[in-house]
Order: structure tokens, then C-alpha cells, then sequence
């Protein structure tokens, strides 16, 4: 069955209504914040890349080395591209995320797909286009031209300036034109998706709407699709599924705890740990859907 039109869909919109409303009434204050983001990253947004090994093309223990080698060893070419040329590694990230956001949402195994590159560049561009100072602070200490280093918490009403009125109308019209064009079906459903991820970009401050964001629009299907692929191709149980993918959930867990414990948090550099596992990870993807 389609991801748009599976259970999963309704209970999507459905958390993410309650958050809006939660987030509206309460203004999550900063301890909420990261308590929240911290744990949807550590059960969901984290582990729904740590099965990537289920689907190598061999089963055997020779075909895990292999796989280890490949995957280890795009994550040691790509931080030797951010040591390089730190910016030509940074528009991968963005590119790469573009594709993969939007492939989760359309189960696309075309990398030119207009509505899947679209939903890609919305669900990253609108954060960028609200929180544009904090985004760009990031973006340099990412390539190594800042030190900017603060969990932004500011939960207080955004005033926002015609050139990001007219670039969220923009992006968001041409989205729903290519809808229109490729999904009519599905149009009600996408359109609504776009409200609520809309509004709930426009009240939460960067980093936290993103986080949430990503483990709630992006890791929970693409694991939906994992879990479906891994149980019919495989002809195992869903347990099997959540068994499997625990060793390098927690190895990346404590990977990361050990991190935070030697060289303290650091957004920037976070976001590149990220980028790094990210790689490998969009490629088995890409071939999970067919491409
Ligand atoms: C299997 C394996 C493993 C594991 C893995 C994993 C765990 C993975 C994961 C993966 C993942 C987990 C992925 C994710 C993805 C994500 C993404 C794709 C994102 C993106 C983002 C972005 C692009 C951002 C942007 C920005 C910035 C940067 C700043 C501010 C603003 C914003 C937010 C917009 C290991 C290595 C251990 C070993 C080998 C094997």
C-alpha cells in the first residue's frame, strides 16, 4: 500500500495537530525543547538508519565485511571532502537531503521526481527562509567561518518581511502545481501535509521544528517502508526487524554520547556527524525504492 494512503499518514497529521496546538497553548520552554528533540532523535530519527546493513546484496558475514568497507569508508571520503572543501560539502548535504526527504514522502525511485525534489527543498528551505541570521550562523560555523554554538529557543512570534511572505508562496504554489500535475489524487492529503508542516515551522524556533520535523515527516515512513521491504523480502517478523536494527542504533547512540563527553556539543559540527552518516545512508535508500 502507498505510504500517503496507509494509517501511518492519518497518525502523522494527526501528532503533528496535537503538537501545533500543545506548542501554541504551552510554549514549550528550552528544557521541553531538547528533552523532546533529544528523545525523538534517540528512539526514531537515529535508528531509522541504523538497518541499512539488512539490505545488502549479500547475506552472508563476507557481505557484512563488504558492506562495512563500502559504508565506512564514503563516511572517510566525504569528511576528507569536508576537511577540503568544506562548502562543496555542504551543497552535497543539502542536495542529497533534498532527495531523500522528498523520496520518503513519494516512494519515488526517480531522482528527478518534481514533487518529491520540491517536497525536499520545502520541508529544508522553510526553516532557512524563517530563521534566516541563526541558519546562516550554522551554515558558516558548519564550513568553518564561525563559531556559532547556541540551541535557539525563542519561541516568540515571528514578524515576517515581504521577500519571505512571497518565497514561501513561491515554493509552496510550485509544490502544489506539481501535485496538481503527478499526484491529483493525492492532492487534498499533500495539501494539507504542507499546512501543518507550515504552521508548525512558523511557531517553532529552527532547530527544534526541524528536529521534529525530520523524525516525524521523514524517519517514521521511510522506517514504515523499511519495515515492509525487510519483512516480505525476508519473510520475517516485524520484531525481527526492531532486533536487527539495535547493535548500530546503539553503536551510533554511543558513538554520539561519547562524543558530547570528550568535545561537548557543538551544533555545527553535529550537523556534519550527521551529514556524514547521511551519505551512505540515502544511497541504501535509494536502491530500498527501486532506484
Ligand atoms: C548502519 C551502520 C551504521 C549506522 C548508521 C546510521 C545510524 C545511520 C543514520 C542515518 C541518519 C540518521 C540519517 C539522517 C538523515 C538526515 C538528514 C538527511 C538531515 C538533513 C538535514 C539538513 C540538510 C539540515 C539543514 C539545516 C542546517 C544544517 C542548519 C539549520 C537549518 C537546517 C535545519 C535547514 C554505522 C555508521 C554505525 C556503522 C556502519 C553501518
Amino acid at each position: 500500500m502507498l505510504y500517503i494512503n496507509s494509517k501511518l499518514f492519518t497518525i502523522q497529521m494527526i501528532l503533528q495537530f496535537v503538537l501545533l496546538l500543545l506548542f501554541y497553548f504551552f510554549h514549550f520552554g528550552p528544557i521541553t525543547q531538547v528533552l523532546l528533540a533529544g528523545i525523538l532523535l534517540c528512539s526514531i530519527g537515529i535508528p531509522h538508519g541504523a538497518n541499512d546493513h539488512l539490505y545488502r546484496k549479500e547475506q552472508n558475514w563476507l557481505g557484512m565485511a563488504k558492506f562495512l568497507v563500502l559504508y565506512l569508508g564514503i563516511i572517510a571520503a566525504y569528511a576528507l571532502l569536508w576537511y577540503f572543501i568544506p562548502l562543496l560539502a555542504l551543497l552535497v548535504f543539502f542536495v542529497v537531503s533534498f532527495h531523500h526527504f522528498g523520496q520518503s514522502n513519494f516512494e519515488n525511485e526517480n531522482i528527478s521526481y518534481f514533487p518529491s525534489i520540491l517536497w525536499g527543498i520545502v520541508l529544508l528551505a522553510f526553516p532557512v527562509v524563517l530563521h534566516l541570521e541563526e541558519a546562516l550562523f550554522i551554515f558558516k560555523a558548519m564550513i568553518g567561518k564561525g563559531n556559532f554554538n547556541e540551541f535557539i529557543y525563542d519561541t516568540s512570534p515571528l514578524t515576517l518581511t515581504n521577500w519571505q511572505i512571497a518565497t514561501l508562496l513561491l515554493l509552496g504554489f510550485a509544490y502544489l502545481i506539481s501535485i496538481y500535475i503527478y499526484q491529483k489524487q493525492h492532492l487534498l492529503k499533500y495539501c494539507l501535509q504542507l499546512v501543518l508542516v507550515t504552521l508548525w515551522y512558523l511557531f517553532t524556533p529552527l532547530l527544534f521544528g526541524f528536529i521534529v520535523v525530520f523524525c516525524l515527516w521523514h524517519a517514521l515512513q521511510s522506517t514504515q517502508h523499511q519495515v515492509i521491504f525487510y519483512t516480505q523480502r525476508y519473510q520475517k517478523r516485524k520484531r525481527d526487524f526492531f532486533i536487527a536494527m539495535l547493535p548500530f542504533s546503539l553503536i551510533s547512540l554511543a558513538g554520539f554520547a561519547l562524543y558530547l563527553y570528550f568535545f561537548d556539543f557543538n551544533i555545527g559540527q553535529s550537523f556534519i556527524l550527521l551529514s556524514l552518516i547521511t551519505l551512505p545512508h540515502v544511497l541504501v535508500m535509494h536502491r530500498l525504492y527501486g532506484g
